[in-house]
């Protein structure tokens, strides 16, 4: 199965609905990879003995894992927190979920700073890297179980956007000039 994503159609409705743009625009996995995103397709149901999985948090450092089932009575401030996810930030480091049970929506900038969202669902194992702009919603399903996997001591500190001076913004814009010839504005 290959992942989903589309160019938004930003309005003021629910940020849980898709925002599909009429007729929609699908965004391919080829096109998110210039931006920097990984994926992998994963058998949720094995992921507490998963060698495929193991494989890959081998490959890349992921010694750190840990779960984030996303519901109220599990998750302290959990309103507030869903806020937080939902406005635009970056990190220093990657970005990586790993989606057990449930959906959501990660939405990123592309290139040309559009909203491309990309439906995450179980078994999809998504990296986002370090600089990119983004933003977490649930969708109509309300509920979303993920693994967090980060390389040693994890770092979840959100930069609300404008950050065109931390250095991860910086080597994430010369990243993506230097693979796709692109040059981005700076806001
Ligand atoms: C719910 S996981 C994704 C939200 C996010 O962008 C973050 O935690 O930084
Ligand atoms: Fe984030």
């Amino acid at each position: 199965m290959a992942i989903e994503a589309w160019f938004m159609q930003e309005n003021g409705d629910d940020q849980r609905l898709p925002h599909q743009k009429n007729p929609p625009e699908y965004v391919l996995m080829e096109e998110l990879e210039k931006l920097g995103v990984l994926y992998w397709p994963l058998d949720p149901e094995k992921y507490e003995n998963d060698p495929e999985l193991q494989k890959i948090r081998e490959a890349r450092g992921y010694s750190y894992m840990d779960m984030l089932d996303l519901c109220p009575e599990k998750v302290e401030n959990y309103e507030q927190k869903l806020k937080n996810f939902y406005t635009e930030h970056i990190h220093a480091d990657e970005e990586i979920r790993y989606c057990l049970e449930g959906s959501g929506y990660f939405d990123i900038r592309d290139k040309d700073d559009r909203w491309i969202r990309i439906l995450i669902k179980a078994g999809d194992l998504i990296v986002l890297p370090a600089g990119i702009y983004h933003r977490f919603t649930l969708d109509t399903s309300n509920y979303i179980n993920l693994m967090r996997l980060f390389v040693g001591e994890p770092v979840w500190t959100p930069f609300n956007r404008p950050q065109e001076h931390h250095p991860a913004r910086k080597d994430y814009i010369k990243n993506l000039t230097e693979k796709v010839g692109v040059q981005l504005e700076a806001h």
